[in-house]
């Protein structure tokens, strides 16, 4: 079967720069995909968007040239609940990849069972409402309830008018709650105003709610560039970033969100998103919290990974 592509989004960037940034030895890239390719692994016919095809080599050998060691590969919805192409690119990463599925209320606990021997160590409920349909609450509660004892953890991605709205079914979770892209906030706001006050108000209350400070390019408003024309990537979006690592350095994530799907007016350039991490955590010390010791505690905490510099 043929997939167009969906008109008007952009491919993702063919000669991606070698990052200035030297990155921490082990560093995980925390939030990828892997799209198809489409002619093996069918998009979701109740998608909303259809992805270039983004297979497991390319993101390999993008994660080698950026300078990570490890991924967290994440389930977008153009894959809805099929989660094979995610679990043949972690079968193919031989340890170095975990992943995060999208699961149905019908799943059974041998297919659980088999996604969590295969690296999958979490589910994500969408509540993007240009990208999926909405699931009633109790349905996503009983998935909660039937990952917990595995220890699992559950990655959410909402917009942050949501929040409020969205606020007690996150704070009922049972387990770590990861945040996507900082719960995405509308950064023409104040860093310190009321919308993203709420966001931070929710990680200080519930010390199980995690962020990814993931996803300069689809938060910018100004773009690669800053606007007085210095070299610095994203710079409208760097005190929300900050500020989060700065309060809470030990539950913060950062992943490229490889091969950026659904972006209009600018395709980034992954090596520059990696030098943008030098912006949001600016010593050496936070980068390794934020690149190695927090992704290892969450991901492969088998491995009993221990900071040599907390
Ligand atoms: O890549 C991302 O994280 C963000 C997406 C796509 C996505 O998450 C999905 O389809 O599930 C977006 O904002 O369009």
């Amino acid at each position: 079967m043929k997939f167009d592509v969906t008109p008007g989004w952009l491919p993702f960037y063919p000669t991606p720069s070698k990052p200035t940034l030297i990155l921490p030895q082990g560093a995980v890239d925390a939030h990828c995909h892997v799209f198809g390719p489409g002619a093996r692994f069918p998009y979701a016919p109740e998608r909303k968007y259809t992805p270039c095809d983004a297979p497991k080599e390319k993101l390999f050998a993008l994660r080698d040239l950026l300078g990570f060691e490890r991924n967290v590969i994440v389930q977008a919805t153009c894959h809805g609940a099929d989660n094979r192409a995610l679990v043949d690119a972690l079968q193919a990463a031989e340890g170095r990849a975990r992943g995060i599925v999208t699961v149905k209320r019908d799943v059974t606990d041998q297919e659980l069972k088999r996604l969590d021997a295969g690296g999958v160590r979490g589910v994500r409920f969408n509540f993007v409402k240009r990208l999926v349909d909405f699931t009633p609450k109790e349905e996503l509660m009983e998935i909660a309830a039937r990952i917990a004892p595995l220890g699992w953890h559950i990655v959410v991605y909402f917009e942050a008018a949501d929040l409020a709205e969205l606020w007690d079914f996150f704070t009922r979770l049972p387990t770590i709650v990861v945040v996507d892209h900082m719960g995405r906030p509308d950064v023409s706001k104040s860093v310190t105003g009321e919308e993203f006050n709420l966001f931070i108000k929710l990680m200080k209350a519930h010390p199980n709610i995690w962020s990814k400070v993931s996803c300069p390019e689809r938060l910018s408003k100004t773009g690669p560039k800053a606007l007085d024309g210095e070299q610095h990537a994203y710079t409208d979006v760097v005190p929300f970033a900050r500020r989060l690592i700065r309060e809470f350095p030990d539950r913060v994530l950062f992943g490229t969100d490889w091969p950026h799907p659904n972006l209009k007016d600018h395709m980034p350039d992954d090596g520059l998103l990696v030098d943008y991490i030098a912006q949001i955590a600016p010593t050496e010390q936070l980068r390794k919290k934020l690149l190695v010791d927090n992704p290892m505690r969450l991901y492969w905490p088998e491995e009993k990974y221990e900071s040599n510099q907390k």
